[in-house]
C-alpha cells in the first residue's frame, strides 16, 4: 500500500504541463490489438492503468515498450490466452478488451472489470451492443464470455438506452472490422471517443460522426498504422490542476490544454470569480480572491464532468456561502466527503446532493483515497491545510495522475509518496 504525505500551507506557483488523457489511453491500448501492424502512441501518461494494460497485453503475446512517453505495441503475434485477473480487476477499462478481442477473433472471455468504486457500474449497454452485432454473450462467476461462432460480426443499428462512454467505445471496437454498417444512436460525445476514432481512421477504419450522438461505422477488413498517434491532453488532470491553482496558487500556468474540452469547468471557475486567462493551448490562473458559491450538476460531455466534481470541491470550501453539487452520473460518488470532514471541512451529503459550506481553515489528517478523484480532492485539500496530511491508498491517485510528485514539487509543494515504511519517490 502506498501513502502520499503532504506538508500543507505552501503557496504554489510556476507552471505544469498536462499529460495525455487517461481515458483515451486506456481505450487506445486495447484498440491496438485490432491493428495488423505494430502501432505507436505518443504523449502516453505514466500511470498505473497503463502498466496494468501492458501486463494484460503481455498475457496475449503482444509485446509493448514504454519509453519517454512513447508506447510501442506489436500485436502481430497475438494469441488468445487467459488474461491476468488481478490486472483486469485493477482498472475499469479492461472491458475494452471485450470489444477489441471480439473485433479481432470473433470471441472474448474477460473477467468483470474493476476501476473506481463510485457506485453501481453496469455494462448492460455494452452487452446489448455485442448481441446486436451478432454475438452470443453469457456471464458465469464474474467472467463474461462473448462469441460470434462461425457467423462473424454483422453491422447493426444500436440505440444506447443511457449515454455511456464505455459502451460507445466498446461498440466502435467491435464494429470497426464487422461486416457492413453499424450505427450507434444516443452515443456519448466525449473528446476521448473522437481520439479513438481518429486513431482507427488513420489506420483505414471508416468511422464518421464521433463527437456527435450518431456514429456510423462501415466495417473494414484491415487496419494498418502508418503514423504515431499523439494522445489528446487529459482534461480531467487539467481541471484538477486548475482547481488546485485557484485554491492554493499565487499564479500558475497550466500548459497543454484544449480549452474547448474544459468549457463547462472553466465557466464555473469564472462564475466563482477566478480570473482565468485562457490562451490557445494553456490557461493562466492568477491568485484567486473573494470567491462566490455556485451550483454544479454533472452531465455527459459537454456538461460538467463527474470526474471533476470531487477535484473542484476543496475550492468550493473557500467560497462565500453554500455551494451544491448534484452528480447525476454517479450519485454515490461521495467517498471524499467523510475524509474532508476529518480535515475540518464543512461538507455533507444529503439526498443525492453534496453541500459545501465556507470553511476558514483545514487541518492535516490521515485520510483515505477511496478512489482516484476522491484522492485528487484530498490532495488539493492537503495543500490548502495547515500541518501534515497522509493520504492512504494513494495507488488510486497513481491510477490517473502521471508524475504527480514531480509536477506538484515543481510548483513548490512539499509532497512525497511512501511505500509502507520505505520511501520510494521523494522529489523534494
Ligand atoms: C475509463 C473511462 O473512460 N472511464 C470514464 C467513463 O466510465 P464508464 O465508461 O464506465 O462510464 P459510462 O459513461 O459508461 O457511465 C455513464 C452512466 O451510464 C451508466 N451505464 C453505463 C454503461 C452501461 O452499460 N449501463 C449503464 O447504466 C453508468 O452506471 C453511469 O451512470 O465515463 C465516466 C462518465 O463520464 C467517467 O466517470 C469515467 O472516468
Ligand atoms: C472513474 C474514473 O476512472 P475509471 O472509469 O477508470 O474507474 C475516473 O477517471 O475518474
Amino acid at each position: 500500500m502506498k501513502k502520499m504525505i503532504i506538508h500543507g500551507g505552501q503557496r504554489l506557483s510556476g507552471s505544469v504541463t498536462i499529460g495525455g488523457a487517461k481515458n483515451s489511453t486506456v481505450a487506445l491500448i486495447p484498440a491496438a490489438i485490432l491493428a495488423d501492424t505494430p502501432v505507436k502512441f505518443d504523449m502516453v501518461p505514466d500511470i498505473l492503468d497503463v502498466h496494468n494494460l501492458m501486463l494484460i497485453l503481455q498475457s496475449m503475446n503482444v509485446h509493448s515498450l514504454f519509453e519517454d512517453g512513447v508506447l510501442s505495441i506489436d500485436p502481430t503475434e497475438i494469441i488468445q490466452a487467459p488474461m491476468p485477473s488481478q490486472a483486469i480487476k485493477s482498472l475499469r477499462a479492461s472491458y475494452y478488451f471485450m470489444g477489441a478481442l471480439l473485433g479481432r477473433f470473433g470471441s472474448a472471455t474477460v473477467t468483470f472489470p474493476g476501476g473506481d468504486n463510485i457506485g453501481p457500474r453496469p455494462i448492460d449497454q455494452h452487452i446489448k451492443a455485442f448481441k446486436a452485432l451478432g454475438a452470443d454473450v453469457f456471464e458465469e462467476k464474474g467472467t463474461v464470455h462473448i462469441s460470434t461462432g462461425e457467423k462473424g460480426l454483422t453491422g447493426a443499428r444500436i440505440f444506447l438506452d443511457v449515454v455511456s462512454v464505455g459502451a460507445t467505445m466498446n461498440t466502435i471496437l467491435a464494429a470497426v472490422k464487422a461486416d457492413g454498417l453499424t450505427t450507434i444512436e444516443n452515443a456519448a460525445k466525449e473528446p476521448e471517443i473522437i481520439d479513438l476514432a481518429t486513431f482507427l481512421n488513420n489506420m483505414g477504419a471508416h468511422i464518421r460522426g464521433a463527437g456527435t450522438d450518431v456514429i456510423r461505422i462501415e466495417g473494414v477488413p484491415v487496419l494498418r498504422a502508418t503514423n504515431v498517434h499523439t494522445i489528446i491532453p487529459d482534461r480531467i488532470e487539467a481541471g484538477t490542476f486548475l482547481s488546485l491553482a485557484a485554491a492554493a496558487g499565487d499564479g500558475i500556468q497550466i500548459n497543454n490544454i484544449i480549452p474547448e474540452h474544459l468549457e463547462s469547468f472553466t465557466a464555473k471557475l469564472i462564475e466563482m470569480g477566478v480570473p482565468l486567462e485562457i490562451g490557445e493551448d494553456s490557461v493562466y490562473v492568477p491568485k484567486a480572491l473573494d470567491l462566490k458559491a455556485i451550483q454544479i450538476k454533472t452531465m455527459p460531455f459537454p456538461g460538467f464532468a463527474t470526474d471533476l466534481q470531487q477535484p473542484i470541491t476543496p475550492l468550493l470550501l473557500k467560497a462565500d456561502g453554500s455551494s451544491v453539487i448534484v452528480d447525476t452520473i454517479y450519485p454515490q460518488r461521495i467517498k471524499h466527503v467523510s475524509e474532508l470532514q476529518k480535515m475540518g471541512a464543512h461538507i455533507r451529503s444529503e439526498n443525492d446532493m453534496i453541500v459545501i459550506d465556507h470553511t476558514e481553515m483545514l487541518s492535516g489528517a490521515t485520510v483515505d483515497a477511496g478512489e482516484i478523484r476522491a484522492g485528487a480532492s484530498l490532495m488539493i485539500a492537503a495543500m490548502m491545510a495547515s500541518g501534515t496530511t497522509t493520504i492512504i491508498n494513494a495507488e488510486n491517485i497513481l491510477r490517473g495522475y502521471g508524475s504527480i510528485v514531480k509536477k506538484l514539487s515543481d510548483l513548490n509543494a512539499e509532497v512525497a509518496i511512501e511505500d509502507d515504511h520505505v520511501k520510494t519517490m521523494v522529489e523534494k
